[in-house]
């Protein structure tokens, strides 16, 4: 997961690959809770792992539910959940239970409603963007039947106080009134908890006004069958749950994937899952057909927002499918501008206002109020955004119509503000497409944690940059300068991959010497041949391992350092490690350290930093570092070390250590590390487009 504060992406080209979606979060957090009212144990394989899932699978911890996470590496996803039989354990009864829900509509809504039924005390609360979420009209609902409820801040929001009541104290005779025309996750949380006090005779919900979302209740009701309640739905206006009803555990269940999550990829493919061809060897032409996979979901799901599909091949996407997987490729191009009711398919719907960038005219989605009373105002988050990038936008109550930017030059590259909203956030994403070649700036990426965690890497594997997109930051200079500490404090301020390509020369320098062979020029060849057979892998905690092996202490020492020099300095070894080297240019970025990454290996790298510090201060630097890793030295004897070191470095004939032309300079002798990672950031925020786009959004302002 990205937790940086922001995420360029670089201008995508095309896309092509599979991806396995996350569990879906309404199944998860549905399923959870059902779980938690039911006897015996509940086996639930590919749960979402979210904040949103972690907020209700902790709430059910503190309700005194066993929740056990599965340890097989293969199904860490699986947890086994031990329900409560539909009644509090008297010692958890006689406490005020403190519940915190975060920004989780799907835990808040129908824990209300339980545990206003179940007997208890408890407090709820949530981050201040929940407490500004509506939820009058079930606690309205549950009052008229009985149920005493308080609202502990503003009338109408969390946070709230439940306190307990009995059945007998119960209005069970007449119909439940309902709001159906706000969230239908009201409607939802009230058919879950019924069955808990509906033993005696049948309890009829009546809903108030259009009811809207109905692909939500119907994977309530779904649900709540496979936990043996059997709701009688009158045409979607008054819901029936029998008496003698009771929720049985189905033992196991599976979680379909993210019918929602699937939208951005079937999007994906839609827009850059395009036929090509190329000519190939002899006259002849390869023919490149791409797809976009996605595995977990299909044509059999009970979500509501697979209706998306139908929506997507409106604007063009071609789409086959099989019971749980979808397969998109670009069909029209430009995509078909739109004009639909959106009431369906509310959460996916704003994947559609994404694709509408691509159209050939103006897209209107309609019916999309409660975009309003979402984890943020979608409509007016979505129209703003969309403008940054030279959208033409209007906004009504409960519809926005989209024009795509007029042509190339009319998009802009915008840093897209995200609103603690995953959707806007993976949204946004798509916009990298754009045919002007701007990148995409999109703010605090960590907010796809909602309901996807890995949504961005998913994409990234999934995808092709334009060539030359993926930005490189070079620093080269002499050691000990600091390059390492500055290039990896870089890399993970912006979420870039990283490059030590020392640590390339030393792990050679190691294999050779354990292979016998002399690291001199008579035997570059044979290390050459060496290099393309080690199996080497750097762990994201920043372990090297050659062949299995942790060898990252082993290629730190002053010798390994000067065997590194030493093969460093012969011209086959150095062509051996190229190709290794630009591998790790991949998306979104990489900084890369060492003696020729600006001169040689990048050197059309966007950035480049020369580092440098006096002598006197790398040998200081060296021996305070090595004697905190328990390897002896003398600053003497380091100091002399290093100047032999520059002057191989320097003066070799192959790719010398010397500042590229286009290169700055830092001397960091009297400056902290901080300072020195700011200014480097500092120089790499300079060369972006996003500032001047700030400014000049400002400035019309
Ligand atoms: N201003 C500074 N900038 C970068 N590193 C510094 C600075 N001051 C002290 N150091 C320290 O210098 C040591 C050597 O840095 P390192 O990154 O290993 O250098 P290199 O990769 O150039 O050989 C590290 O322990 C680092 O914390
Ligand atoms: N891009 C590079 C990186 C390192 N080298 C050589 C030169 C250096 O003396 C050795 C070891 O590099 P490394 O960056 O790990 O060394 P320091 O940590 O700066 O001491 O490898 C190189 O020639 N080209």
């Amino acid at each position: 997961m990205f937790t940086t504060a922001f995420l360029d992406i670089p201008a995508l080209q095309s896309a092509n690959g599979e991806v396995q979606l996350p569990g879906s979060k309404s199944i998860s957090n549905r399923v959870l809770l059902l779980a938690a009212l039911s006897q015996g144990t509940t086996t639930i394989h590919d749960l979402l792992d979210s904040d949103d899932t972690q907020v209700m699978l902790k709430a059910l911890e503190q309700l005194g539910c066993a929740v056990v996470r599965s340890t097989d590496p293969a199904h860490l996803n699986s947890y086994h959940v031990t329900g409560l039989g539909g009644h509090l354990a008297p010692a958890t009864a006689a406490r005020t239970l403190q519940l915190f829900l975060g920004n989780a509509g799907t835990a808040m809504r129908p824990l209300t409603a339980a545990l206003a039924l179940l007997g208890g005390n408890f407090e709820m609360s949530g981050v201040a963007r929940m407490h500004e979420r509506p939820i009058g009209d079930l606690v309205d609902a549950l009052r008229q039947l009985g149920c005493r409820i308080d609202y502990l801040g503003n009338e109408g929001y969390p946070p709230l106080r439940i306190h307990p009541v009995t059945t007998a104290q119960l209005h069970l005779q007449t119909p439940i009134p309902v709001r159906g025309d706000v969230s239908s996750q009201f409607l939802t949380a009230l058919l879950m908890a019924l069955p808990l006090v509906g033993r005696q005779q049948d309890v009829t919900i009546e809903v108030m006004g259009e009811l809207i979302s109905k692909p939500y209740i119907h994977i309530t009701l779904e649900l709540l069958q496979r936990f043996g309640i059997a709701v009688k739905n009158d045409s979607w206006q008054r819901f029936t749950i029998p008496a003698g009803s009771h929720y049985q555990s189905p033992r196991e269940i599976h979680v379909e994937a993210d019918a929602s999550s699937a939208s951005y990829f079937i999007a994906l493919g839609a827009i850059a899952a395009g036929k090509s061809s190329k000519p190939g060897p002899n006259n002849s032409t390869i023919h490149i057909d791409r797809s976009v996979k996605v595995l977990g979901v299909g044509a059999q799901s009970i979500q509501g927002d697979i209706r998306f599909v139908d929506a997507a091949r409106a604007m063009g996407a071609a789409i086959t499918s099989g019971p749980n997987w979808l397969e998109i490729r670009r069909g029209n191009w430009p995509l078909q501008a739109i004009d639909m009711d959106c009431n369906h398919i509310p959460d996916a719907a704003m994947t559609l206002a994404a694709m509408a960038l691509y159209a050939n005219g103006t897209t209107t989605l309609r019916n999309i109020a409660s975009w309003r009373v979402k984890e943020t105002d979608r409509l007016a988050a979505m129209a703003t955004e969309l403008r940054k990038l030279g959208a033409t936008v209007e906004e009504g109550a409960d519809y926005i119509s989209i024009t795509p930017p007029a042509d190339r030059e009319a998009w802009r590259p915008a840093s897209i503000h995200t609103y603690d909203d995953h959707r806007v956030a993976m949204c946004f994403s798509l916009a990298a497409f754009n045919p002007a070649g701007v990148p995409v700036r999109i703010e605090d990426p960590k907010c796809v944690a909602k309901t996807f965690p890995g949504y961005f890497e998913a994409l990234f594997s999934a995808v092709r940059p334009v060539p030359g997109s993926v930005p490189v930051i070079c620093v080269d200079g002499p050691t000990a300068s600091g390059k390492g500490t500055v290039a990896s404090a870089v890399a993970a301020a912006l979420g870039y991959h990283l490059l030590d390509s020392g640590a390339l020369y030393r792990i050679t320098g190691l294999a050779a010497t354990r292979a016998g062979i002399p690291i001199d020029a008579d035997h570059a060849g044979q290390i050459a041949a060496l290099i393309a057979q080690l199996d080497i892998t750097f762990t994201p905690d920043q372990r090297v391992l050659l062949d299995g092996e942790d060898i990252s202490l082993a290629i730190r020492s002053e010798e390994a350092g000067m065997n590194a020099s030493l093969g460093s300095a012969l011209p086959a070894v150095r062509q051996a490690l190229v190709q290794m080297q630009h591998d790790f240019r991949q998306l979104p970025g990489l900084v890369a350290d060492g003696r020729d990454m600006g001169t040689v290996i990048f050197p059309l790298a966007p950035l480049k930093i020369y580092l440098t510090a006096s002598a006197a201060q790398r040998a200081q630097r060296r021996h305070k570092q090595l004697i905190e890793k328990g390897i002896p030295a003398t600053i003497a004897d380091l100091r002399a070390d290093l100047e032999a070191r520059d002057a191989r470095d320097m003066n070799r004939a192959t790719a010398p250590l010397q500042a590229a032309q286009d290169a700055l300079l830092l001397d960091n002798s009297d400056i902290t590390v901080e300072e020195a990672v700011a200014q480097v950031l500092a120089w790499w925020e300079k060369r972006q487009p996003f500032a001047a786009v700030a400014a000049h959004s400002q400035a019309s302002a």
